[in-house]
């Protein structure tokens, strides 16, 4: 649906050179809600940019609906755009025109007869459920409720493609699980691919079933998001996972486990098949070991449960170590460095 193949691109910016995004290759799928996380200048806005085609990369290939974007003709491009809908953090509503009137705006603008545009505003507004606020202005509107416009208005020409730059984050939490939602239903409903770029990782859990991670304009893992969440390779993932598994020990209990050491402490996931198993207590009643759970969080992520605990054991060491080395066979164990 969407390919990248090795794009870069650079801008001169007071005679000095920035790469914004750095041999970037991804290959987003149809059907796939794709999420694109970074730190503020990581280069996701850039890229969403190249995939709308309003910047050309300085090398690399981009497809989109396999048309190589290097080598099409402009009418070809305007046809092109046309597949792609996006909303924006801002909104980016017409204050002067209506809620109907926003909405209608694409529609006009490729002269669709007036009943047909009617028709569709009105499935439209059904659709984002504001179909009692047609005749209102944007500025009397709150903000989830302008970003159903945007979504309405990205839906008009009924895209492929749905790009989402930063779309929730003006939001407060709860609106955000709305909005989140309603693309959700975009996705499964209109069966439109979605992009979206964000610096939540909250917005990856909820509704993506990939993600990117992006730093210095490269894309430094990339994967299932049940896969990376529950094994991420990089510290900025690991970091941006923590934001939301909340699977780190605070200061405080740090500090409590230190005065128990020598004591090791294990981290154990759960992940898959392994979260509906007894696997932990099974194990170690076989070498009659006790096992003290001091922290611990289960998530639910694209359908399945992943765990996390942080336990020690109580026993001898030798019989400890055989514990251990049996549920690293099944479980990823790994010790707690407390420093
Ligand atoms: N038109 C431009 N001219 C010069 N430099 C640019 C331009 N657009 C982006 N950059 C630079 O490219 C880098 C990546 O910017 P980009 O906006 O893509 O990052 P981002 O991850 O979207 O960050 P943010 O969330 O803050 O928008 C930054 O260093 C930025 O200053």
């Amino acid at each position: 649906m969407i390919k990248l193949e090795n794009v870069s691109k650079t801008f001169e910016y007071k005679g000095k050179k920035v790469a914004a995004v750095k041999d970037v290759s991804l290959h987003i799928n149809k059907g796939d809600i794709f999420g694109i996380i970074g730190f503020s200048g990581a280069g996701k806005s850039t890229l969403v940019r190249l995939v709308n085609l309003l910047e050309k990369p300085t090398s690399g290939e981009i497809t989109v609906n396999d048309h190589p974007l290097n080598s099409i003709s402009s009418r070809q491009l305007r046809q092109l755009r046309r597949k792609i809908g996006m909303i924006f953090q801002s909104f980016n509503l017409f204050n002067s025109r209506t809620v109907f009137g926003n909405v209608a705006y694409p529609l006009k603008l490729e002269n669709w007869p007036k009943e047909e545009i009617n028709r569709r505003v009105t499935e439209l507004l059904r659709f984002v459920g504001l179909e009692d606020k047609a005749d209102k202005y944007p500025e009397q509107l709150s903000g989830g409720q302008k970003q159903r416009v945007g979504i309405a208005r990205a839906l008009a020409t009924s895209p492929d493609i749905l790009l989402c730059d930063e779309a929730t984050s003006a939001l407060d939490p709860e609106t955000t699980g709305e909005i989140l939602n309603l693309l959700k239903k975009v996705n499964e409903e209109y069966k439109i691919t979605i992009l979206l770029i964000t610096h939540e990782m909250n917005v990856i859990r909820s509704i993506c079933n990939r993600v990117a991670v992006m730093e210095n304009g490269r894309v430094i893992e990339e994967g299932e998001v049940y896969n990376v969440f529950s094994d991420p390779r990089e510290n900025t993932t690991k970091n941006f996972i923590s934001t939301v598994l909340n699977d780190r020990l605070s200061p405080h209990l740090i500090e409590k486990l230190k005065k128990k050491q020598p004591t090791k402490f294990y981290r154990i996931i759960f992940s898959g098949e392994a979260t509906s198993e007894p696997i932990l207590s099974e194990i170690t009643s076989k070498h009659n070991i006790k096992f003290n759970i001091i922290y611990g969080s289960i998530h639910e992520l694209q359908n399945q449960l992943f765990g996390n605990l942080i336990v020690e054991f109580l026993g001898d060491d030798p019989v400890v170590e055989v514990v251990l080395n049996e549920l690293r066979m099944v479980l990823d164990v790994k010790e707690v460095e407390l420093a």
